[in-house]
């Protein structure tokens, strides 16, 4: 009974904490009353909701951007206030130029899904796990990647030829889950030197079958009390987080199980790849393996730990394989309604086997592969209109002022062309928003055009980004750590799906919408249930 009371006792006290420091922190703040913005929704979720949880992503940020302008005043949730923005200048400032001067507020939602890792960490923790890392994804690592990753999707195009089309011509086939075995397959080895087999055996693996359907089922069709429960959690102490998380509640269920799983594989290959090491057989090129090597030589001060290691693996199984499988699941969408580009890539590919036959080779060079301007203009237009994380959200460590390239009008008609804040601000950054911009990309921004990466008319003003002034990849400091294995993986898997068969649209009024299922996730607009999905009709060449 005592141990009750106390803890109701406790409950009581820590909630009026918070909202005395709350009331403080908000009396205290440089106000951002005078932006425009939406009508704030309700006082719990405000506007979140229809950023974190819409029918169609972009339905906010495509409708803010005509009504009201690029940088804007919203509702956070309990009635924060928010300044969400696509602003070129403005996200350059938070991603490139501010360091760590803005931090990560939804840490628990990240180390839910990922644990403690690299997209967990802040600050020097986090420059210190991003110096070790970094080597694993240099150009000369990720080169050698490069058969393996053209051999997983070859395997993929013969079992999709063997056991679906048996003889058949075409056939309409959902895309979507071949590809994400295809990336599963590919960053269990070139990341942990381990094998899921995942092509031919489907999700049979642990790790797999824990993942398949994670995101749908953790973020789709979520209340708004789910939303509001998880920004309650960034105000309450973690112990306590911790503890309501063992709560055996559906989605944190979902989450906890899952990750229970990636830990438990995650373990698994670091005893393997130990004893291999034991027995003097390190020479694996994987990730994990060049990062255990790059540890080992790094000052034992500012070494990752046994417990760090862990978290690595789980952040980039989650990070580095649906990401990219996503990417090209919109990639061969787009493709499907343009097939003069399929046609294009084609020839493309064609022309630059003959010249590798020519010099002697057998297969395509990661030079080669860079060559193809055409399909390295599809990929870009691709990430610019469908980046699986439409939005990042930010909170400012100290008072600043925020710079603006496109100039907004106020409530009272002033035009300003920056926006003070104060510390403990919350920032919504909307890559998806940014990356349509038609002050960047032109008039046609809206439409998937990869011309405008062709023509050499694209000239922004702000760089940004890490590829193709894109926001996709994020950018300074905690921009995307694998771009590149990205980018690589994604040239080859086109390359053989695109040599081998021929996509059109699916027979019948399908219609693709931009789902929100955590990451932008293809699904069928009017289907019973939310889920990932991408059919399409192939054609075998
Ligand atoms: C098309 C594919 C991909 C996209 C669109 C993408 C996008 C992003 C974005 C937007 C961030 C910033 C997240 C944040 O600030 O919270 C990020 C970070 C990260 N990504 Fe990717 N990513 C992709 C592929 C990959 C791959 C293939 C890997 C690894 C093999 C990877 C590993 C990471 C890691 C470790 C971080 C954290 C970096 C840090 O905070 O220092 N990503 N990614």
């Amino acid at each position: 009974m005592l141990s009750i009371n106390f803890q109701v006792l406790a409950g009581s006290l820590l909630g009026s904490l918070w909202l005395i420091r709350l009331v403080i922190s908000r009396v205290r703040r440089r106000s951002i009353n005078h932006l425009a913005g939406p009508p704030p929704g309700s006082w719990l979720v405000g506007n979140t909701a229809a950023l974190i949880s819409p029918k169609e992503i972009g339905d906010a940020d495509f409708f803010w951007i005509k009504e009201y302008g690029t940088t804007l005043h919203v509702k956070h949730t309990f009635g924060e206030d928010s300044l969400w923005t696509a602003d070129p200048k403005a996200i350059q400032y938070i991603f490139n130029t501010s360091g760590y001067n803005y931090l990560k507020p939804n840490r628990i939602g990240v180390e839910m899904l990922l644990g403690r890792g690299l997209v967990w960490a802040e600050g020097s923790q986090h420059a210190r796990q991003r110096k070790i890392m970094n080597p694993a994804f240099s150009f000369t690592a990720l080169r050698g990647f490069l058969p393996l990753f053209r051999q997983t999707a070859q395997r993929a195009v013969n079992k999709l030829k063997d056991d679906k089309f048996a003889g058949a011509e075409n056939k309409v086939i959902n895309i979507m889950p071949w590809l994400s075995l295809i990336t599963l397959d590919a960053i269990g080895e070139t990341a942990f030197g381990y094998q899921f087999d995942a092509v031919q055996k489907g999700n049979e693996s642990k790790l797999a079958a824990a993942y398949e359907n994670l995101m749908t089922d953790a973020f789709s069709n979520r209340s708004d009390i789910s939303v509001a429960i998880e920004q309650i959690f960034e105000r309450i102490p973690v112990w306590l987080v911790h503890l309501i998380l063992r709560l055996p509640i559906g989605r944190f269920k979902r989450l906890c199980d899952y990750l229970r799983v990636a830990r438990e594989v995650a373990q698994d290959i670091v005893d393997k790849q130990t004893a291999l090491y034991m027995d003097g057989k390190e020479g694996s090129k994987d990730v994990m393996s060049i990062l255990v090597r790059a540890n080992l030589s790094q000052d034992p001060k500012s070494k990752l730990s046994a417990e760090e290691i862990i978290p690595q693996m789980t952040t980039l199984f989650l990070a580095g394989h649906d990401t990219t499988a996503l990417t090209s699941t919109w990639a061969i969408h787009q493709l499907s309604r343009h097939p003069e580009f399929q046609q294009r890539i084609r020839d493309e590919i064609k022309a630059t086997r003959a010249a590798a036959r020519d010099r002697g080779d057998t297969e395509l060079t990661v030079a080669d592969l860079d060559s193809m301007k055409c399909l390295l203009a599809v990929m870009k237009e691709t990430l610019r209109f469908h980046p699986i994380v439409p939005l990042l959200v930010r909170e400012a460590a100290r008072d600043d002022i925020i710079p603006l390239s496109i100039p907004q009008k106020t409530k009272t008609g002033e035009i300003i062309t920056s926006v003070p804040i104060s510390k403990g601000q919350h920032i919504e950054l909307s890559l998806l928003a940014y990356n349509r911009l038609p002050e960047v990309w032109g008039p046609d921004a809206d439409q998937w055009r990869p011309e405008r990466f062709l023509e050499g008319t694209l000239a922004p003003e702000t760089s940004l980004g890490v590829f193709a002034n894109l926001a996709t990849f994020s950018s300074g400091v905690r921009g995307c750590i694998g771009w590149r294995f990205a980018v690589l993986e994604m040239q080859a898997i086109l390359i053989e799906m695109l040599e081998n068969f021929e996509f059109s649209p699916p027979p019948g009024d399908v219609e693709i919408i931009l789902g929100p299922a955590g990451f932008m996730t293809p699904m069928i607009k009017g289907a019973k249930e939310p889920k990932g999905e991408l059919p399409v009709t192939m054609t075998a060449l």
